[in-house]
């Protein structure tokens, strides 16, 4: 039977947390299309303070990546928003032409940031705070500019402060009110809040109207009504938000603030529907996650025609993400004529609590400098619990001399009490998943149940019940697994593969006792990778368990097509190759070609089906950029052309580059030449950098130039290129046998030691001898080049290349 069409715009957090819902209910009913504007995977938004502060990478908040929606059967079309909405056809268009039918419609498009309309406002320079990109420019101007003024002193604003302030910029807050925060907090709470964050550097101009941004083409500074300026050389816009509704009401749907829906998320459009901040229930846009995935939850049971009750509006509550502070806000929290509140207010602990009570019910609550009890107060909230016969010293208990409460908080906590609001987990259901599941850690929890999986704010308690169920010793006893489809990790999978002669994925899997049938995307390719490692002459690579990328040996972009990297030894081409590339891109349309960093040419925009005869037209071998292997090796010009060259650095490059390609290796290694200490080649980020002195080598090894930025440590100084290969054949194996997969040299030099890594490889031991006669076998058992492979391979060719046929019209 045909599948239903289904259709998401937005592929940020509520519209795949409703994918998400859909799929756990029912995978196989609907042809899943999704559009997202951004030019990546699904990822946690909340989590871009964590980026800016410091805490998380990029890489590190993807919540889908590739493989998922590959895994699901979906098709993904990323940095291609939708333009039209045809509701009487059931069509929509995107802005690059794709034209595809649905049976339903969820729009997901979030909101904009509002900017104010000031003059000056566009210049450079002027952002806001919403995506990866603002982050990254955030990133980027604090390398070069110092002064940074942030308007706006709610939630973002203040997040985003701290981490301009973490990345060494002057922070200056311009706040339109007198207190900050003014949605969330009283004015006592909101004074401390303050006095904590200037204690942190930051400095607030209250009572401020913007009327204009100064600048030439770049902010200079930002001048207020009352005549005042301040000077900066990045102005962050943090004043709200406004629901992204242009292209819904543009096809007629009903609209106010947001896109109007009844309580199954339906619009005024028949098989339309809307989540997350796009949609408005009983008059409310809401602007936290919370209440967005209750509504993807309620749409799944709808469109899979489950029961369902219907969404009912969610109680809100927030708590700011800065170090060092607590704050939590819920509910009503302004006293009027009909409340009456509970409050503690401790000058020498800094902590304030208020509870706002109305009607015997606790209606809203502020906490400043100890949340503890935020999920039993928002639990009361909930229940609109009767508080008439109780203590109101219960209600906010007191605490011992030494800081801590009676009791844990997450003890006392009843079963049906949420620990993770973003997600609505409670007690019970996590007690039970790590009971029944054997889960040991806070990741296990989080891949089991959700708990954890936005903002993070409840991982210390996720932590806590999880030495209240197993024990602290079991706890601390624990190890990382690879995934959650198993308790093992990496060093004891890696040894049982040794140990028993292990051959192949599902016998791993069966061995040690995998808890999932076909395992995941986590430990398919670490497993492929061991077994690899172990028998490099037997084994036959899986590579149905390899990343998307190395399976198509192109690496994916946001649109779907896919980049070509030909092979070009130590960065030195000629007139032939140049020729092919220009012919091939010609000829394939290839959008855009450009020099990569790794001194290789890129070609850009090929589409998935023209690959194989791409690389055949092209007749060089694969440059392996989208693989966990041997990149690229960086070399300078060197002693030939250079008046400082020492060495031949372009031969000693081209000769290690052709020794080691097409080597699986735990990560991407990059490597680099340069023949003299002014290091043109960049030889001191690379994972093995060399450099040429006079009359000899050096190698630095550990090297990284990506978001953890490392300088290589030197490892060694050898007279001979001879002696040279022997100590990076030593190295790159004792990486490759030592390292977990997933792990960069830059990580394995910090968690091993360098000292212990030079006395495994430098002396002269049988362990040395080892691992450069189990290097020489590796390499001998290479196999030929993908490309020329698949080429030769038309089932291959078919299953992997072959245009799918969809219901979307390019
Ligand atoms: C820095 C920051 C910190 C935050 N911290 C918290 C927090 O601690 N707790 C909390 O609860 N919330 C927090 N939020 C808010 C939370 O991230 C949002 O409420 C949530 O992401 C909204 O989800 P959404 O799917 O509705 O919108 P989004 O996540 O914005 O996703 C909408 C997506 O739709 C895309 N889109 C728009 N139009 C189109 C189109 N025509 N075609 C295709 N795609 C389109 C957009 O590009 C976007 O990727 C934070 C937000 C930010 C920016
Ligand atoms: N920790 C969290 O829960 C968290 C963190 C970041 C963002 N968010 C969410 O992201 C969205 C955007 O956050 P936000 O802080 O921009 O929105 P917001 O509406 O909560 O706060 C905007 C703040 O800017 C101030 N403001 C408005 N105009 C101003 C002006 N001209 N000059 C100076 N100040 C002015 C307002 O008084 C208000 O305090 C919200 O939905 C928020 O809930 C949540
Ligand atoms: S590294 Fe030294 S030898 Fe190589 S190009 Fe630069 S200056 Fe010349
Ligand atoms: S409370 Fe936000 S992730 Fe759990």
């Amino acid at each position: 039977m045909q599948k239903e069409q289904l259709v998401l715009i937005g592929n940020g957090m509520a519209g795949i947390r409703a994918i998400e819902e859909i799929l756990k209910r029912d995978p196989e009913r609907f042809e899943i299309t999704i559009f997202g504007e951004e030019p990546h995977p699904n990822y946690n938004r909340i989590a871009l303070s964590s980026v800016l502060q410091g805490d998380s990478s990029v890489e590190d908040i993807i919540l889908n990546d590739y493989d998922w929606y590959e895994k699901n059967g979906i098709t993904l079309y990323t940095g291609d928003p939708v333009v039209k909405v045809d509701k009487r056809r059931k069509k929509i268009e995107s802005k690059n032409g794709v034209v595809c039918h649905y049976d339903h419609l969820i729009f997901a498009t979030g909101s904009n940031p509002f900017m104010l309309p000031l003059p000056g406002a566009d210049k450079e320079g002027v952002i806001a705070f919403r995506d990866i990109k603002d982050c990254e420019t955030m990133v980027e101007t604090s390398k070069h500019y110092k002064k940074a003024v942030v308007i706006g002193g709610g939630l973002l604003g203040l997040e985003a402060a701290r981490g301009l302030l973490n990345l060494n910029m002057e922070t200056d807050v311009v706040h339109i009110f007198d207190y900050l925060m003014e949605r969330q907090l009283d004015a006592p709470a909101s004074d401390m809040l303050k006095r904590e964050l200037e204690a942190q550097g930051m400095r607030f101009h209250m009572n401020k109207h913007t009327e204009m941004i100064n600048g030439k083409e770049r902010v200079e500074g930002v001048t207020f009504k009352d005549g005042t300026f301040l000077e900066a050389d990045l102005v962050v816009m943090a004043v709200g938000i406004r629901p992204n509704i242009e292209l819904a009401s543009e096809a007629g749907l009903q609209t106010e603030r947001a896109i109007v829906v009844n309580d199954f998320m339906e619009t005024s459009a028949k098989d339309i529907y809307a989540v997350g901040e796009c949609a408005e229930h009983n008059g409310i846009a809401y602007g936290l996650v919370a209440p967005l995935y209750e509504q993807g939850s309620v749409l799944a049971d709808h469109l899979c025609n489950q029961e369902t009750e219907g969404y009912k509006g969610s109680l809100t509550y927030t708590k700011l993400k800065v170090s060092g502070v607590d704050v939590f806000s819920a509910g009503h929290f302004q006293d009027n004529e009909q409340t009456r509140a509970i409050r503690v207010h401790d000058e020498f602990e800094g902590i304030y609590k208020k509870v706002v009570v109305q009607d015997d019910t606790v209606v809203g609550a502020v906490l400043f400098g100890d949340t503890s009890d935020s999920p039993r107060l928002l639990d009361m909230m909930k229940k609109e619990q009767d508080i008439s016969g109780m203590n109101k010293a219960v209600i906010l208990p007191s605490e011992n001399a030494d800081g801590a409460s009676d009791e844990s908080s997450v003890v006392s906590m009843a079963a049906d009490e949420q620990i993770c609001d973003c997600n609505g987990v409670c007690k019970g259901e996590i007690v039970e998943a790590i009971r029944n599941d054997g889960l040991a850690t806070v990741a296990d929890v989080t891949k089991h149940t959700n708990a954890g999986r936005s903002c993070g704010g409840c991982k210390p308690l996720v932590s806590d019940l999880l030495s209240a169920t197993l024990g602290d010793e079991a706890v601390a006893s624990q190890k990382e697994p690879i995934c959650g489809c198993t308790d093992l990790s990496h060093d004891e999978v890696s040894e049982v593969i040794k140990d028993k002669q292990l051959s192949f994925t599902r016998e791993v899997m069966n061995v040690l006792g995998w808890e999932t049938e076909e395992g995941c995307s986590k430990c398919r390719p670490a497993i492929n990778y061991y077994l690899g490692l172990n028998q490099p002459e037997e084994y036959e690579d899986d590579y149905t368990s390899r990343f998307i990328n190395e399976r198509m040996h192109a690496n994916i972009q946001n649109d779907g097509t896919y980049s070509v990297v030909p092979r070009m030894y130590g960065g030195v081409t000629d007139p032939d190759q140049l020729r092919k590339i220009a012919d091939t891109a010609e000829k394939y349309d290839v959008p855009m070609l450009k020099v990569t960093g790794g001194q290789r040419i890129d070609m850009l925009g090929v589409n998935k089906e023209d690959l194989p005869s791409v690389w055949e037209e092209l007749g060089m071998n694969s440059g392996y950029a989208y693989a966990k292997s041997i990149r690229t090796v960086k070399t300078c010009v060197g002693e030939d052309f250079c008046r400082f060259g020492t060495q031949d650095s372009i031969g000693m490059g081209i000769q290690i580059e052709k020794k080691y390609e097409r080597l699986n290796t735990p990560h991407k290694v990059k490597m680099a030449v340069s023949a003299c200490p002014r290091n043109c080649a960049e030889s001191g980020i690379k994972d093995i950098g060399i450099v040429g002195v006079e009359g000899a080598w050096e190698m630095y090894v550990g090297g990284n130039g990506g978001v953890d930025l490392r300088g290589g440590d030197l490892f060694c100084k050898v007279e001979t290129g001879e002696e040279l290969l022997h100590h990076i054949s030593a190295f790159l194996q004792y990486y490759r046998e030592d390292a977990r997969y997933l792990e960069r040299t830059s990580h394995w030099v910090e968690r091993v030691g360098l000292d212990h890594i030079r006395s495994v490889v430098l002396d002269d031991t049988e362990k040395r001898k080892q691992l450069i006669e189990n290097m020489e076998k590796a390499l001998r058992a290479l196999p030929e080049d993908p490309w020329t492979e698949i080429s030769e391979n038309e089932a291959k060719q078919k299953e992997l290349f072959e245009k799918k046929q969809l219901e979307v019209v390019r």
